[in-house]
C-alpha cells in the first residue's frame, strides 16, 4: 500500500490515457462506461490526460496530488462550462461562487450547521426515519430508491423550513427535484449548449419544475420575514440570522434563496443515492446485515434510534462509509485552473480542466485492499489508520469540503438503524443493477422485499 510519506523529490508518472479518437478524443468512453474508463486510468500514470473533444483534461490519481488540488481552491477554482450551466439553476450560492466570494459564503453558512444545530435538525430525522420504517407492509416489495429519496426530501425539507407549510414544501420538492435534477445533468452534459433551448417536453417540464421550487423557497422567505418567531431552529433562521464575523455583513434575500436552493440540490440525491447503496451491498452480504442487526438490536433493543445512540451504532456507521467508499454518490466533481500551474511535475495553462474522482480513488487497489469486497470492518479505527491521507474522499476536501457531511451522515445513520430494527430487506430474486453515473452515482429503481424481523 502506498503511504502519506512520499519523498519530496518523487518522481510523477504521467500519461496520455490510451483509446483517444482524432477528434472526440475520449469523450465517447466518457459518454458510455464513464466509471470502467476513469477506473482504468491509473493503471497508466499518477497524473493522466484525457481529451473531451478539443480540450485536455487532466485526472490525478494519486491521493497527494488529488490533496494538492482540493487545498489549493485559489488556483484550482470550481469553474469551467459545467459550473456556468450550472449558475441558471443555482444562482451565486455555495458550489457556483469564485473562489474570493465562496469564502464570505462559506462564513455565513457554516453556522447553519453547527454541532448545536445538527442535534436540533436530528429531531426532525429521529421522526422521518420512524414514520419511513413503519409505512412498508410486510413482504410488499418497495422501491428502495424512490423511498430513500422520499425521505431524505422530507428530512431536508422540514430542516430546512420548519413552519407549518412544510408538509406543502416536501410534496413540492419531491415531485419537482428529480426532474430539476434530471434536467441539470442534461444540460450539464451537452457540449452544444442547444439543447435546453430546444421545444422539447422534458425541457418545458424542467422550466415548470424550476419554476416552482423558485416560487416555493421565495414563498418560505417571505412566510418567514411576515413572521415575528425569530430562530425556528430550522436552516432558514440560521441563515436569516448570520452575520459575517469579518465583515459583519448579512445575507440578502436573494442570496438567501441561491443557499437555499444549492443545498436542495446538494443534499437530498446524494444522501438517498448512497443510503439506496447500502441496502443492495447489505442485501448480497448476509454476514455484514447480520453485524448490523445484531448493532441495532443490541444499542436499541427494538425502540426508535435517537441521535444520542449514534456513537453506539458505529458498525451502522462503518457500513454507510464502506457505502460511500464503493459508491460515491459525488462520483466525479471538476476544478478549472485560474493562472498557469503545475501539477506533478506538469505544467498546466490557466482555464485547464482537471477531474477529481472519488470512483476512482476508492477502488484503486493499491490504496484499499480487495477494493471490490464491502468490507465495512475496514473503517474499525484500527484498520482506519492504514488506509493513505487524501484516500478517501466522498465528500470532498479542502475549503469546498461538502458543508453537509454531518448532516448527512446523521440523517444516514438513523435510517439505517430505525430501518434495519425492523426489516430484513432481501433483494427480488433477478435483480441487476448497474450504477448510473449521472449527477451522482445512482443505482436506479431497486426492488426489494422488506420482511418482518
Ligand atoms: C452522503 C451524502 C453527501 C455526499 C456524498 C456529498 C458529497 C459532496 C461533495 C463531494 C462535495 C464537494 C464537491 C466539490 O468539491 O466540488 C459536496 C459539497 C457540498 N455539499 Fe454535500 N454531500 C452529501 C450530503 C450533503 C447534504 C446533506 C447537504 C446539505 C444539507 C450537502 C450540501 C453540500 C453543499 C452546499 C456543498 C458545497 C460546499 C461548498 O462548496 O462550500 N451535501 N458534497
Amino acid at each position: 500500500m502506498r503511504t502519506a510519506q512520499q519523498p519530496a523529490t518523487r518522481h510523477w508518472r504521467h500519461a496520455v490515457a490510451p483509446g483517444g479518437l482524432p477528434l472526440a478524443g475520449h469523450a465517447l468512453h466518457m459518454g458510455r462506461k464513464p466509471l470502467q474508463f476513469l477506473a482504468s486510468l491509473p493503471a497508466h500514470g499518477d497524473l493522466v490526460e484525457l481529451r473531451l473533444g478539443p480540450r485536455p483534461v487532466y485526472l490525478p490519481c494519486h491521493p497527494e496530488l488529488i490533496q494538492q488540488v482540493l487545498v489549493n481552491a485559489r488556483v484550482y477554482d470550481t469553474g469551467g462550462p459545467v459550473k456556468e450551466k450550472a449558475k441558471p439553476i443555482l444562482g451565486n450560492g455555495l458550489i457556483t461562487s469564485d473562489w474570493a466570494d465562496h469564502r464570505r459564503q462559506r462564513r455565513l453558512v457554516q453556522p447553519a450547521f453547527h454541532t448545536a444545530r445538527i442535534a436540533t435538525y436530528a429531531e426532525v430525522m429521529e421522526r422521518e426515519c420512524e414514520a419511513e420504517s413503519t409505512a412498508w407492509t410486510a413482504r410488499r416489495p418497495i422501491d428502495v430508491s424512490h423511498e430513500m429519496l422520499a425521505l431524505t426530501a422530507r428530512v431536508t425539507a422540514r430542516a430546512l423550513f420548519s413552519t407549518d407549510m412544510a408538509p406543502h414544501a416536501v410534496a413540492e420538492i419531491q415531485h419537482c427535484l428529480p426532474i430539476v435534477v434530471e434536467g441539470a445533468y442534461r444540460q450539464a452534459i451537452d457540449p452544444t449548449g442547444l439543447l435546453a433551448r430546444l421545444p422539447l417536453a422534458a425541457n418545458r417540464r424542467f422550466d415548470d419544475a424550476l419554476t416552482r421550487l423558485n416560487q416555493l423557497i421565495d414563498r418560505m422567505i417571505d412566510d418567514y420575514k411576515g413572521s415575528d418567531d425569530g430562530d425556528r431552529g430550522d436552516v432558514l433562521s440560521a441563515l436569516f440570522a448570520a452575520q459575517d464575523d469579518e465583515t459583519g455583513g448579512t445575507m440578502s434575500d436573494q442570496e438567501i434563496h441561491d443557499q437555499v436552493m444549492t443545498l436542495l440540490l446538494a443534499g437530498i440525491e446524494t444522501t438517498a443515492s448512497a443510503l439506496t447503496w447500502a441496502w443492495f451491498l447489505l442485501g448480497r452480504n448476509p454476514k455484514a446485515e447480520a453485524a448490523l442487526h445484531a448493532e441495532v438490536d443490541g444499542v436499541l433493543g427494538g425502540r426508535a434510534p435517537r441521535y444520542a445512540d449514534i456513537p453506539r451504532l458505529a458498525y451502522t456507521q462503518r457500513v454507510f462509509s464502506e457505502a460511500l467508499r464503493l459508491f460515491p454518490p459525488a462520483w466525479l466533481y471538476t476544478r478549472t485552473t485560474t493562472e498557469t500551474t503545475e501539477l506533478g511535475g506538469r505544467r498546466l495553462p490557466p482555464a485547464s480542466d482537471v477531474l477529481i474522482s472519488p470512483y476512482v480513488l476508492h477502488r484503486d487497489p493499491s490504496l484499499f485492499p480487495r477494493p471490490e469486497s464491502f468490507d465495512p470492518d475496514r473503517w474499525l479505527p484500527e484498520r482506519a489508520k492504514e488506509v493513505a491521507r487524501g484516500s478517501y474522499l466522498p465528500f470532498g476536501g479542502g475549503s469546498r469540503k461538502c458543508i453537509g457531511d454531518v448532516f448527512g451522515m446523521t440523517e444516514a445513520t438513523l435510517a439505517l438503524a430505525a430501518i434495519a430494527g425492523r426489516w430484513r430487506m432481501r433483494p427480488m430474486p433477478g435483480t441487476k443493477i448497474r450504477p448510473r453515473a449521472q449527477m451522482s452515482l445512482t443505482a436506479g429503481p431497486l426492488r426489494m422485499i422488506p420482511e418482518p424481523r
